[in-house]
């Protein structure tokens, strides 16, 4: 089985560093500048539960030396995706599976979802349908990360939580393509259970992504902060009200109710979200895919969604003006 992870930072790393020490895959990461130069010279160190791994997946810097491939997980960072897909072409074939293990609303979000919406594209991540006709639907296989880890140095990942990568496919089916990366993935030292509604699980995901994402970067705040905090939890919880009426009125069920959700990010402590990492890094920061999208299918599906609106306003002003959007 060939497996190549495109933008193999912190996730893709993790990923492919497992894949590549279990040794019954094919694995060719795909990366850039001083990270690539690291692991093409001393290969890519793993750090997880105290132990270092040093493996030596095939390290390139484009798709086409890559070539076709069997399956292609797509781990960048949302606002990369648009960019990097024509880049991917000369991986993708026709038995080709596009894994997309991004966060946020995914581009195919609305490919075979039952109802009124179907066949709809998601502009805030798929502006001019470029991604939609460079990495087809048809082709995709959803997948949620829930582990977190991060590039320590060029070339070295240090996993810090989490070992579940959920899969699933937009029509629900429990498909051949998905069962044998479960399977490669499940062999790697992952759980990779591959579920019926992957929609309801990018929610829950999402939920806290939504909120804290940008409360975290607008106030500089971190999680235990904006939950320990009766206004900045209350603000959270009223933008996670409102995306649960829009999930809700696209057919999603949530398993768990919002203060449990918050009550799980509370857990996590002292932690800087990623998008305030961005923001302080001057790096692209995940507005549209995290929130973005969320005010969007709002609009397309007419449910109030005023707080995240209003966050969503303050949100893209902070990161224009820092330079991160
Ligand atoms: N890290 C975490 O703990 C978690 C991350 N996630 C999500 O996972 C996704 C991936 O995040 P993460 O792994 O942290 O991101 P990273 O930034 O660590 O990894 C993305 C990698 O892709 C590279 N890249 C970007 N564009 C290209 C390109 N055109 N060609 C080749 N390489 C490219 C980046 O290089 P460069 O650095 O040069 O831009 C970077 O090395 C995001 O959606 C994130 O929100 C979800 C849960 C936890
Ligand atoms: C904040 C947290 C833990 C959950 O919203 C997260 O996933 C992130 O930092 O992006």
């Amino acid at each position: 089985m060939k497996i190549c992870v495109f933008g193999a930072g912190a996730i893709g790393g993790l990923m492919a560093a497992r894949l590549a020490a279990k040794g019954e895959t094919e694995v060719t990461v795909i990366a850039r500048g001083p990270h690539l130069a690291a692991m093409q010279a001393n290969g890519l160190k793993l750090i997880s539960d105290g132990q270092e791994t040093v493996v030596r997946p095939r390290c390139v810097a484009s798709a086409a030396e890559a070539g076709r491939q069997d399956y292609v997980v797509i781990t960048l960072k949302a606002p990369a995706l648009a960019g990097a897909a024509a880049q991917m072409q000369p991986l993708i074939g026709e038995g080709t599976t596009i894994v997309s293990a991004v966060n946020g609303v995914p581009w195919w979000y609305f490919y075979k979802l039952a109802g009124p919406y179907e066949g709809r594209r998601v502009e805030s991540v798929d502006p001019t349908g470029e991604v939609g006709r460079l990495l087809p639907p048809e082709k995709v296989l959803g997948c949620i990360i829930y582990p977190a880890a991060e590039v320590s140095e060029p070339g070295v990942i240090e996993h810090t939580y989490g070992d579940r990568f959920t899969l699933g496919e937009p029509d629900g089916s429990r498909s051949d393509r998905a069962m044998a990366l479960s399977a490669a993935l499940s062999a790697a030292g992952f759980k990779a259970p591959v579920r019926p509604k992957i929609r309801d699980e990018i929610w829950v995901k999402l939920w806290g992504n939504l909120a804290f994402n940008p409360l975290s970067a607008l106030t500089t705040a971190t999680l235990d902060v904006i939950t320990g905090d009766a206004e900045l939890r209350a603000v959270c919880r009223q933008m996670m009200l409102e995306a649960q009426a829009v999930a809700e009125s696209l057919g999603v069920r949530f398993a768990i109710d919002v203060d449990k959700r918050i009550a799980g990010a509370a857990e996590v402590g002292a932690h800087k979200t990623s998008m305030l990492q961005d923001l302080e890094r001057g790096r692209p920061m995940e507005v549209d895919a995290l929130l973005g999208s969320v005010v969007e299918l709002a609009g397309i599906t007419e449910v109030p969604a005023p707080t995240c609106r209003t966050v969503l306003a303050l949100l893209r002003t902070r990161a224009r003006l820092a330079g991160c959007y």
